[in-house]
């Protein structure tokens, strides 16, 4: 295992101590949250009694793997702590995510989440977001519209494809630009500039969301409070 992947693990790991009996759980995406899933499946079959509300197919599957019993919004509108990785985090935890294209539903989930707790490992952590393409979620149609507008606002935007080259398709049935914007001085600003467009669905920034940061390293996990 990499020095990387282990620090996602310790993170991903660390981050079950939010977690107590009769929760119900947002599971968000990648993999870091991987590796919470994985653990809490152990403290599942060791009689923890959670929920899950799964971000992403690739969580469901997870989930159904390890032994997380499953929920979703039509049970229950109650999250008590939603667990989530992110691409990148800066000084004010505003963040960038996305890159596995589950931008939506995580951010559904993380607005629900009375406590919203995200893990990563020291790599994401930047001190002006932007290096990574920022992740834009929008209708397949107008789609070349839609990143006009967005190129007005100063985003090169850039259709994702899959490996096959395939254009890809988010678990919502849409379509994600990945748009680069260069250093983003004003993630909040630049958030509601991509929402009033018509035709984009969300857009990968959570400025100001985060409740907690946990952060792995080779050895060791740091947590970052308010
Ligand atoms: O759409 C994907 C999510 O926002 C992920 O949480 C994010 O990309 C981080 O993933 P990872 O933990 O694999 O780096």
């Amino acid at each position: 295992m990499t020095n990387q992947d282990n620090a996602k693990k310790l993170a991903g790991e660390a981050s079950l101590s939010h977690i107590e009996n009769g929760m119900t759980i947002g599971l968000g995406s990648g993999s870091t949250v991987y590796w919470m899933i994985r653990k809490l499946g152990e403290h599942v079959k060791a009689g923890l009694d959670v929920k899950g509300i799964p971000s992403s197919g690739q969580s469901v599957a997870w989930a159904n793997e390890y032994g997380v019993p499953i929920t979703d919004f039509s049970r229950t509108q109650r999250v008590d702590v939603a667990i989530d990785g992110a691409d990148e985090v800066d000084g004010q935890w505003n963040l960038i995510k996305g890159g596995g294209g589950a931008l939506v539903r995580e951010k559904i989930i993380a607005v629900t989440a009375r406590k919203f707790v995200v893990i990563v490992d020291e790599s994401k952590l930047v001190s002006r977001l932007g290096d990574f393409m920022l992740p834009v979620e929008i209708l397949p149609f107008g789609r070349e519209v839609t990143a006009g507008r967005i190129a007005e606002l100063g985003g090169l935007a850039k259709l994702r494809r899959n490996d096959d080259n395939g254009v890809f398709i988010s678990d919502n049935g849409n379509y994600i630009l990945d748009c680069d914007f260069g250093g983003i001085q004003e993630p909040k600003a630049l958030h509601h500039q991509l929402k009033q467009l018509t035709g984009v669905v969300e857009s990968g920034l959570f400025p100001g969301m985060a409740d907690e940061v946990m952060v792995g390293y080779s050895d060791r996990v740091s947590v970052l409070h308010d």
